[in-house]
């Protein structure tokens, strides 16, 4: 049987395709929107001029296309810091200038209702994969160009949105304060962060914020509130309000090329 070897510290596939996204630079568009379900990548296609699913491969799913004439790119992340940090690299490999997590949250504050927008200015670092690029008092902050392109997008187009602070865990159930058997070891994290003013809970946002600012790219998170965890509500019809959430941020998209921010 033959072996066949490439270099190991970063494999290119076919000699030009990253390893996990199985693409190329030149595939994508400088700006790329970062859902964590797959699923996301295919429902936003409904909203291009044109767009095409140009790679799947595992939890990573990539979309290309253009948007009112803009060039815009698609790409899931799974669920977690460790596969968010591969699509995040291997995306800045490509030449990505800017990333947009479009994803969906558990809010902690009683006015936050299910289906508003939140704009995370910075994510309290609690997943642990960041604490291999910064230590842990280096602040996972979104680019201000971004929270802006975010903020006026959601007034234009009438979302009821929230901005501040949220908090990424690595862990969605006991980690985000759920009961989950007969003993509470983390139970008083929504107390803690909710006294903190931390508007919500999520799994990907620090990892993009800390990555994409120690590489020089601009990064920012527009998340859609799934849940409520001081009211104990869970939306269930969800598919409405993750469109609105693709619309904001794809607006938001064109201001930022507008302004030369990015191409
Ligand atoms: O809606 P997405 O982007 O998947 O994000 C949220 O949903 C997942 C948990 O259900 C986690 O990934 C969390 O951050
Ligand atoms: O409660 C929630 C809802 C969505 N995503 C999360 O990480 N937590």
């Amino acid at each position: 049987m033959s072996k066949r070897f490439i270099q190991a510290d970063f494999p290119l596939y076919e000699g030009t395709k990253v390893p996990h996204l199985r693409i190329s630079e030149g595939d994508t568009a400088s700006c790329v929107l970062l859902p964590g379900d797959p699923g996301r990548v295919d429902l936003i296609g409904q909203l291009f001029d044109e767009y095409s699913i140009i790679s799947s491969n595992r939890e990573f799913k990539v979309g290309t296309g253009a948007y009112k004439g803009n060039p815009v790119s698609v790409c899931s992340t799974g669920i977690g810091g460790p596969s968010t940090e591969i699509a995040v690299l291997e995306l800045l490999r490509l030449k990505a200038k800017c990333l947009l997590r479009i994803g969906g949250t558990g809010a902690i504050q009683e006015g936050i209702e299910c289906g508003d927008m939140i704009i995370n200015t910075g994510s309290v670092r609690l997943g642990g994969s960041t604490g291999h690029y910064a230590r842990p008092e280096f602040p996972a902050v979104a680019n201000h160009y971004v929270v802006q392109a975010l903020i006026e997008a959601c007034e234009e187009l009438g979302c009821r949105y929230h901005l501040g602070i949220g908090a990424t865990t690595s862990s969605f159930y006991h980690g985000q304060g759920r009961t989950v058997g007969p003993y509470n070891y983390s139970s008083d994290i929504i107390d803690e962060m909710k006294s903190l003013g931390v508007l919500n809970l999520e799994m990907e946002s620090e990892t993009l914020l800390t990555i994409a600012s120690v590489m020089g790219a601009y990064a920012g998170t527009l998340l859609v509130v799934h849940a409520n965890r001081i009211t104990n509500q869970w939306l269930v019809d969800y598919e409405e309000a993750q469109m609105k959430l693709c619309q904001v941020a794809l607006h938001a998209v064109t201001k930022l090329i507008a302004r030369g921010v990015v191409q």
